[in-house]
């Protein structure tokens, strides 16, 4: 185990039952999204056990609740640079994962460590996340949704719910009191054929600051006209 990789993020690997090896690969990706991060403003964590912890533990505490480890199909809405998708596909090589992002020069870095880290079956999509649900072969295609810091909880469920297979899984990393994002939601989601299975507090080491995973289970198809147009869900959700 390389000495840059600190005792929490290794005793949160194995609180994940992941192996010690994995950690090699996120000293690579901190590398490159530190040195890239000059350039392009990728993010605003810079120091670098701070990212090894809020950017990749915190992309991983998914499989303290997602815990089916093959051929899973993932979808990412508004990975910036690959959180949580990547690290997920980093510590689970065999799931087919799919990124999408809206900003070109986040593409490029995603291409870049598919690249570096040389990932298969890791499908990078520039575009928006509203208009992609639209198209057929996506609709309905994935067995997990997430996505984390894009926007409120209704118009994330309004993106996410026609990507999910029936029976497939929402899981949304959230932080601090969303009272009213949570009422929201849960209106939303009727809508949109979801029911909220668990909320589940974060338990990793570095991580107690209220960090919860919030876990939807698609029950019936997502009606065809969702999403709507992004102005629309996000000033006027569901509800
Ligand atoms: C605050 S960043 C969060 C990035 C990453 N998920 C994380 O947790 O660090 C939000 C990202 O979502 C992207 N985004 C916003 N709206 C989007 C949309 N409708 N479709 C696809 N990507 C979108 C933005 O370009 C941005 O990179």
């Amino acid at each position: 185990m390389s000495e840059e990789v600190s005792p929490v993020f290794q005793a949160g690997l194995a609180q994940l039952g992941l192996s010690p090896q994995v950690g090699e690969a996120f000293v690579r990706y901190r590398q490159e999204l530190l040195e890239w991060n000059a350039r392009f403003n990728l993010t605003a964590i810079k120091d670098p056990e701070e990212v090894m912890l809020k950017h990749f533990l915190d992309s991983l505490s998914l499989l303290q609740v997602y815990a089916r480890p093959q051929n899973v199909r993932l979808l990412d809405i508004g990975t910036g640079p690959g959180f949580p998708g990547l690290p997920l596909k980093i510590a689970r090589p065999d799931w087919h994962v799919t990124l999408i992002e809206a900003t070109g020069k986040k593409t490029l870095f995603l291409q870049h460590m598919v690249d570096v880290l040389q990932l298969k079956n890791v499908e990078i999509i520039h575009g928006r996340a509203e208009e992609i649900a639209h198209k057929s072969a996506y609709r309905g295609a994935y067995d997990l949704v997430t996505a984390r810091a894009v926007t409120a909880l209704a118009g994330l469920l309004e993106c996410s719910a026609p990507f999910c297979k029936v029976g497939g899984t929402i899981l949304l990393p959230k932080k601090g009191d969303m009272t009213d994002e949570f009422t929201q939601g849960k209106r939303a989601a009727s809508q949109l054929g979801l029911r909220l299975k668990a909320d589940t507090p974060v338990t990793l080491p570095g991580l107690n600051d209220g960090r919860r995973l919030l876990h939807w289970e698609q029950q019936k198809p997502c009606p065809p006209q969702y999403p709507r147009a992004w102005a629309v869900l996000t000033k006027n959700p569901l509800g």
